[in-house]
């Protein structure tokens, strides 16, 4: 039986001041799934992935990731944990300028020793281990790896932000509407690149998007809007 990544037990969340937002019964994430996660702009998409890696706790009820109970650990604890633990691909990937691409890459070694030691077990270096992802990712040109996040593509941007989550091989990979400036045809290769990669690294992925053509290439689906009881019937796609 696979085991369990995620585990949400009746949990709720509101932000300060603002009426609830979340509330869920029961949500789960198996290790090695590939689940997409759709719901209207504003309904919490961006807010239940805090949640589930940790970033915020719930009002109520119980987020475990890998077997631990997130309230359980101080701020500084989870923040720790989530380093070692998760890789996060932004919408607007927060890669830093002044850094090169293979520097953005290897960021998340230098906060965790766990992902360090992971990557150091397979490569040579960290920066080896890092161009072995980028390729895999296909941005192969090492002409570009150089040069400063800014002077690439958007495209290029993408498969820098998806090497630095996958390097060290975190248990969980969490990716917040990483295509949504691409072409559809772009958002389909990025997607299976980035499926081999998680494969590869034992990571499961849960991946959010508008783009509900992409959904038949996951394991599984979740639309917020049928989980949440807290969701607003006016909401918009
Ligand atoms: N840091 C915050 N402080 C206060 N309210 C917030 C904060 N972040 C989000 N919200 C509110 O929570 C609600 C849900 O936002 P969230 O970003 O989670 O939705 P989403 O489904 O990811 O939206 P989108 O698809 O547009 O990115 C919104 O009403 C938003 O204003």
């Amino acid at each position: 039986m696979n085991s369990v990544i995620i585990d949400l037990d009746a949990a709720t969340y509101a932000w300060p001041g603002q009426p609830p937002l979340l509330d869920i019964k029961h949500l789960q994430l198996l290790a090695g799934e590939r689940v997409f996660l759709k719901g209207p702009s504003g309904s919490g998409k961006t807010t239940l992935l805090g949640l589930l890696g940790g970033v915020y706790l719930p009002d109520q009820g119980q987020i475990t990731l890998l077997g631990k109970n997130m309230a359980s650990m101080s701020a500084a604890e989870r923040d720790r944990f989530r380093a070692d633990h998760t890789g996060y691909i932004f919408q607007m990937f927060n890669l830093l300028p002044y850094l090169s691409v293979v520097e953005n890459v290897t960021l998340p070694c230098h906060f965790s020793r766990v992902r360090r030691e992971r990557a150091l077990k397979r490569h040579d270096g960290l920066a080896s281990a890092a161009l072995h992802l980028l390729h895999s990712l296909g941005l192969s040109d090492n002409a570009l790896l150089d040069r400063s996040v800014n002077e690439l593509s958007i495209g290029q941007q993408q498969r820098v932000a998806a090497a630095r989550a996958l390097i060290g091989s975190p248990e969980l990979v969490i990716a917040d509407e990483p295509t949504s400036a691409l072409d559809a045809d772009s958002r389909e290769a990025f997607l299976r690149l980035l499926f081999a990669e998680c494969s590869a690294a034992g990571s499961s992925l849960l991946f959010v998007s508008h783009d509900a053509s992409l959904e038949p290439l996951f394991d599984r689906a979740l639309s917020l809007r049928d989980i949440n009881l807290a969701a607003q019937p006016q909401e918009v796609c």
